[in-house]
Formats: structure tokens, sequence, C-alpha cells
């Protein structure tokens, strides 16, 4: 993409539609007179009243326990410099972003026209009772030093500067990995800070806090390095004037370890960078532009660690991955300010996560196959969940040790599992699956284990204790696709069926046995062990592995095929079914069938529910079904109306214990009040259903399609029902995320059939 394009882009980004990038959202109920009689006069008064006698009650009736305010005059608007208030709103509206996406935090954002620092005091102080926690931005030099310290001073609420502190504790983390990935030591080291201003002052204190020797530093502003015989040095740079007789950048480059920009862009030379010390840093921060370009940093050395502020680039050092977690911490503790230990322990936990296993969907976001601790991943990426739930909650106890936490928390595990609620990782019941198969993990056979996305799941779900792998292909290609792509799969048993001559005849006598009356021969059972669909199923069959995970590569029915051959449906049992566990902005709901009859019978809408009733209890959920239709007991006629209402009456008589209803539309199955309003004999009236039947296999396969696409639910699936042993097929072309869900429902299916 050209340059000219990427900046209409940007400029396109900002004006299409509502113009900027943020808005307002009411968080209650608006839709009758009733709702504004309470939002607004007479009701809120009440409230009024209350903080009127409490004042500590504000926390308790309005926004402000989550509101930050983002507050900039403009004056050093990332390495743009002083281009005024209204010129910096993108980026402070672009700073309220991040924290809504990244901490769920609400923000206003104040532009304000004022350079002297007693008026910005006073205007800022003066928001006190509106806002939790204030952030500055982009405020300059030596200015921003003041600012922050009176209002630290003045406030009862935490205050902090984001480009000195936010960039400090990120920097920092940063800087803690890259010296031990480089071998070298923080009390060693020689570092060359070009910049003199709000960020740079503040992350040199932090390295020294940290470890780092005044002696071994040498800083440098637009008039060269910072030298304690220079005129006029203001007291913020005087601190690290150096004794050393150095002028010039290129002059402090030479044998330092490493380079710290938080200055303008392009002003580090390929010249100056050679002569650096082996294995140096380099992390060339000024916004949007850095001190020296990705590509030519990496070109010119090639022991190097590099980072920049960009996103586009690997080793994003940002202040985005601290300033949404410090305040999240800090406001959920309602602490008085952000302390010292606080930002430490917001290093601490920022630099820790980089050495955790990378989940799939970071490695996704960035197109990456397998981001791993190293050179080009020195820090975690800002779209990773676990930020929050890692560093918030580190910031959090900092805050309540130290002795500064107005509403300390008690229960951590309660608290984390809040901030998942937060980004809306509602996947509760995803997770507690999860921890269902960690509990007692399960050998899965893959069929397909010569392709990558099922090596990656296989890592995976061995890492995080979910089963115990078996990979079923040639050995020479899997190893070959694990050694390409850095996987991990130590110690996981291979096979390769053409190996396995002893195996292959056992299986092959059994499918004869099985299938000799219906024109399978020895030879031809022999023939098809060859397939890893009919050897996994075997493998299944005879014990060797608990549960099999097949269909990635090949067609639905085809990988069906063989399980139903070798492995056959359960005990009294006439068909399998497939269901999806859909997870939706307002619960998970069971769907089915969505894979195999297509039009199903009276009697096969029957067997479906009883195996749907069956599977979705494995899930400790109490199934609530309703079987659907477009007609409402008994309000239309027509073959569907028909067979439905057939079905619930079958299953009313023979399965009574089952909680079932219809003939329903989908509305009234997921409406509780609709329901009741209009049909109050209903037997699902008490709640809405949580498991849908569709009368044919389209409109349960378009409805969970629909719901994927315009409702943004996330499918899991399809679960395979009514097998006599766990086997489980993923769709064609299935990502890793639902590789690892499919097999973890298979675990726990395993669990299930092992348990009767
Ligand atoms: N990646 C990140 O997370 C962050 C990056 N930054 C970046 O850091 C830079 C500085 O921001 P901030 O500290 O807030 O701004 P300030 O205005 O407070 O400080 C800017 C400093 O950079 C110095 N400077 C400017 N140009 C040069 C140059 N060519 N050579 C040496 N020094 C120079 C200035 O020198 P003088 O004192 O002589 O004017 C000043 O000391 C910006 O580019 C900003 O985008 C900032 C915060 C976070
Ligand atoms: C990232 C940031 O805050 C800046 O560049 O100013
Ligand atoms: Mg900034």
């Amino acid at each position: 993409m050209s340059k000219t394009s990427r900046k209409q882009d940007a400029l396109d980004y900002h004006s299409q539609g509502r113009p900027g990038k943020i808005e307002v959202i009411p968080t209650k109920p608006t839709n009758s007179q009733g709702d504004l009689t309470l939002a607004y006069s007479p009701g809120v008064a009440e409230p009024c009243l209350k903080i009127a006698e409490n004042v500590e009650d504000v926390y308790k009736y309005t926004a402000k326990g989550n509101l930050v305010a983002v507050i900039s005059n403009g004056t050093a608007v990332l390495g743009l410099g002083d281009i005024g208030p209204e010129a910096g709103k993108p980026v402070m509206e672009g700073k309220g972003l991040l924290f809504k996406i990244f901490a769920d935090i609400d923000v206003f954002d104040l532009e304000l026209d004022v350079k002297n620092v007693d008026d910005f005091v006073k205007i800022v102080k003066a928001l006190e009772p509106t806002f939790g926690g204030i952030n500055l931005e982009d405020i300059k030099a030596p200015e921003c030093f003041e600012i922050e310290r009176r209002l630290k001073a003045e406030m009862k609420i935490p205050v902090m500067h984001d480009d000195q502190h936010g960039t400090a504790i990120i920097s920092a983390a940063a800087l803690i990995n890259a010296c031990e990935l480089q071998e070298k030591k923080i009390e060693e080291i020689t570092i060359v800070i070009n910049g003199a201003g709000a960020a740079a002052i503040s992350c040199t204190r932090l390295y020294v806090s940290l470890g780092a020797r005044l002696e071994n530093i040498v800083m440098l502003d637009r008039s060269g390095v910072i030298r304690a015989d220079r005129d006029n040095l203001e007291g913020t740079k005087a601190e690290f004037a150096t004794k050393r007789n150095i002028s010039t950048l290129e002059d402090a480059m030479i044998n330092a370890d490493v380079f710290i920009g938080l200055s303008s862009a392009d002003v580090l030379s390929a010249e100056a960078l050679k002569t650096m010390a082996p294995n140096p840093i380099v992390f060339a921060m000024a916004n949007p532009n850095p001190e020296i370009a990705y590509e030519l940093a990496v070109a010119t050395r090639d022991d190097i660690i590099m980072a920049t502020g960009r996103s586009d680039y690997p080793n994003q050092v940002n202040n985005v991955l601290g300033f949404p977690y410090i305040f999240r911490g800090a406001l959920d503790v309602r602490s008085t300010s952000i302390n010292e230990e606080m930002k430490v322990a917001a290093v601490k936990a920022i630099a820790a996560l980089a050495k955790e296993n990378v989940p799939e969907a970071v490695n996704l976001a960035y197109n990456a196959k397998n981001l791993k601790y190293g050179k080009d991943y020195i820090i975690p990426k800002p779209i990773d969940t676990r930020l929050i739930i890692t560093v918030a909650p580190a910031v959090a106890k900092a805050a309540m040790d130290s002795g500064i936490a107005r509403h300390p928390i008690t229960n951590w595990e309660q608290y984390r599992e809040e901030l998942k609620l937060r980004l809306g990782m509602d996947d509760a019941l995803m997770r507690s699956i999860t921890n269902k198969a960690q509990s007692a993990p399960k050998r899965v056979v893959f069929a397909e284990a010569d392709n990558y996305k099922i090596l990656k799941a296989a890592q995976i779900v061995k890492d995080d204790g979910i089963a115990i792998p078996i990979l079923l292909g040639n050995k020479a290609i899997i190893n070959q696709i694990i050694e390409e792509n850095e996987l991990e799969l130590d110690g996981v048993a291979i096979i390769d069926p053409l190996e396995e001559a002893e195996m292959t005849e056992k299986f092959a006598q059994y499918l004869y046995q099985k299938r000799q009356r219906r024109g399978v021969t020895l030879y031809e059972a022999k023939k098809l062990m060859r397939d890893r669909n009919y050897f996994g199923a075997s493998m299944v069959q005879f014990g060797h592995a608990d549960a099999l995970i097949s269909g990635l590569t090949k067609n639905y029915a085809s990988t069906v095929k063989p399980s139903l051959q070798v492995i056959g449906t359960e005990e009294g049992v006439n068909r399998v079914a497939g269901m999806y566990l859909m997870l939706t902005k307002k619960g998970p709901v069971f769907f089915a069938d969505t894979t195999i009859n297509i039009n199903p019978t009276v009697d096969e809408l029957v067997d479906i529910t009883v195996l749907v009733n069956k599977s979705v209890k494995q899930f400790n959920i109490k199934p609530r079904i309703a079987i659907l239709s477009y007609s409402n007991y008994g309000s239309n006629e027509g073959e569907v109306p028909h067979k439905t209402r057939e079905a619930v009456r079958i299953l009313h008589q023979k399965h009574p214990k089952i909680m079932v209803d219809g003939e329903m539309q989908a509305n009234f199955a997921l409406n509780k009040s609709l329901l009741n309003d209009n049909f109050p004999f209903s037997k699902l009236k008490s709640a809405p259903a949580n498991t849908l039947v569709f009368p044919t296999l389209e409109a349960g396969n378009i409805a969970y399609k629909l719901l994927q696409e315009l409702g943004g639910a996330e499918a899991v699936g399809p679960i395979l029902l009514g097998m006599n042993k766990p086997v489980h097929v993923v769709q064609l072309g299935s990502s890793v995320r639902e590789i690892v869900n499919m097999v973890t429902i298979a675990v726990v299916d395993a669990q299930a059939k092992e348990n009767g």
C-alpha cells in the first residue's frame, strides 16, 4: 500500500460515519416513560440526596468509579510537537478507545486551551468530583513534571502522566527482557537516551531504580549531549548530565549497549548504529515514526533487538500496554494515587507475561504461527487479553500492600473472573468445560496430524493439560512440520498406520467380522486400515485411545463413515446427529441438528431430542429444549408444524422427564415474557430455552450461521451425538481455536462415556 493511500485511509477512518472514534452510550434501560422517570426527574433526586449525605456514595450511584479523564493541552502530541489542543484530540479520543477496548474503562477526553501550569492545575483539580482517575497525556516537558507533581499532591484520585510513567513501565519491562535475551546485566549496560522530555526523564529514572547506573547513562536533547558543564540546564535535565567529554549522538553511540529513542523521527543513522557494542538493544520509540526505521536497523545489525512504538513491526514498546491496566487496577481498589510500588508491579507482570506461551488468538491476530519469547517478541502484544487479568491484579495488589487502597479486593479469583467479563470474555461455559477436561485429560488421536493446524492444536491441548495427543501419519512429514514451525510436541506419540502391521491385522479382522455381510472382504478391510480415519476409529474402539478427532481436510460424511462402521452408534440409538454450542451475548445455547439429518421424521426428531438432552447434561447444564417451527402450539398447519407437534407429543408421553416443549417459534423459545404472556401453560415458562431443536437441517444450519455472522456468536462444534465412543469431526478448514474447542469437548465426552 502506498504512503498516500495509508494517509487517506487514516483520514477516512476518522471522518466517515459519525466523525471521530467514540460516543456515549446509556447503561440503563431508556425505553419507557417509567425508565425516564427513574433516569431523570423526579427519580434522579434520590441518588442525589444519598450522595449529599455521604459523598463516597458517588461511586455507588454514578459512573465516577469507572470514568477516567484523558487530559491534554496538545503541547507534545506524539512526536509531532506543540500542535495545539484541537489537533491533539484524535490522539486523546484514541487513548479513550484503547482504555475502553482493553480495560473497559470509560473516558471523557478533555483538550484544554491552557499552557500556564497554575491554570492547568486549577482546572484539572476542579474535575475531581467527576472522575475516578486522571490520565495526563502529551503535555510537554518541563511543565508536565510540575503539573503532575502538584495534581498528585492535591488530588485524592489516581493521577498519572502516561507519557512519563506508562512509557517508563512498558519500556522497563521490555528492557529487562531484552537484557536477558542479549545476555547483558542492567547494572552493567551503557545506555544512550535520545530525548530529555517527559518520557525520557521518567523512563531513565525507572531504569535507574531497577539497577541501571547513572554513570553509564548519556542523555541528549536537541542541543546534543547533556553535559554537566552545559549552560542553562533545566532541573530535570541536570539530573542526568554526564561527566564524559562527548558532545554528539555519534560520540555517545560508540560501544553503547542500549539506545532509547524518545525524541523524533530518523535521528539515528545506520553508521552510528554500527558502532554500538555487540548484541545491541534499540528502542526507537518516537511516534509515529521511530528514530531509525525498523527495516534499516535490522538490516544494519543482525545481532540487534529492535523495538519501536508502532504496531506494524515486531516488539511494539508503547504505553498502550500499560495505562489501561494500571488504571484498571487503581480504579478497582479505589487507590488514592499511582505509586512506585504499583508501577514496579506492572513492570514485573508485563515482563513475566512475555515468557508465557502465546494464546492462539494473538498468533492469529498478528498473522503469526507461533509467537515465542525471543528477539522478536520481548513483550506481550497489546491485544493479548491476558494482560488485563495479569497486570490489573498485580497493580491492585501493590496498591493494597502499600496502603493506598480504599476498597481492597478480598476474592482474587472472583476479581479475575470479573475482569474477564469486562472484555466480553464471558465464555464461562467453555472455561468450565475446559476445567472439566483438565480434571481428567484423555488420550485423543488426531487422524490428520500431517497438518500444521492440527499439530498446533495438539500442542495447545497438551500444554494446557486438556488431552494427551496421539498423532497419526507419516513420521517424517509430521516431524518436519513440527520442526519448521518450532512446535513443542516432545514426548507425544506419533503412529504411522503403515508401519503398524500388528494393529492393522487386529483392526482389519474386527472390521471384517463386522462388515463381512455388507460386502467387506478381509483384503479390503486391511486396505481400509491404511485410511487414518479407519485406523483412528479402530484405536478408539480397541482402547488404544479415548477419542478421535478428524475432519479438517475431508468432507463431513466421508469422515464420519469409517467411525460409524468401526464403532457404530450407542446401544439403543439408531442414528447420529450434530449439535452446536453457540456462545452468544445472552449466554450459551445449543442448536441441533445442524449437520446430519436433512429432513428428520417425527421419530428422528424424537431421537435427536433424546440425544441432545443427554449431551447437554454432560456440560453440567439442565437442558430446556424447544422444538422449533414457524408455528406456536398449533397456530399454523403444515408439514413442519405437524411433525414438530407430533414429536413433542411423543416426547411428553415417552420421555416425561425431558424438559421439552413446542412446537414454537424461536423468539417465543428465547423470550420468557413473550412466552408467558401468550402461552402461560408452556413447560418452558419459568426460563427461556437453552437448547433448540430445528425441524430441518437447513433451518438449523442457516440459523447457526446467521447467528455467527450477524450476532457475533462463537460456534463450538459440531458435537457429534449418538456414537458409541467419542468421535468428533471438525468442520473442513476449522481454525486452531475451533479444533482446540472440539478436542476439549471430545475429552469431556470421553469422561462421560467412561463414567457411563
Ligand atoms: N512509544 C511510546 O509509548 C511513547 C513514545 N513517545 C515518543 O517520545 C517522543 C517524546 O515525547 P515526550 O517526551 O512526551 O515529549 P517532550 O516534548 O516532553 O520531549 C521531547 C524531547 O525530545 C527531544 N528531542 C526532540 N528532537 C530531538 C532530536 N532530534 N535529538 C535529540 N532530542 C530531541 C526534546 O529536546 P529539547 O528538550 O531540547 O526540546 C525533548 O527533550 C515523541 O516522539 C513521542 O511520540 C512518548 C511517549 C510514549
Ligand atoms: C504513545 C504515546 O503516548 C505518545 O507517543 O505520545
Ligand atoms: Mg502520549
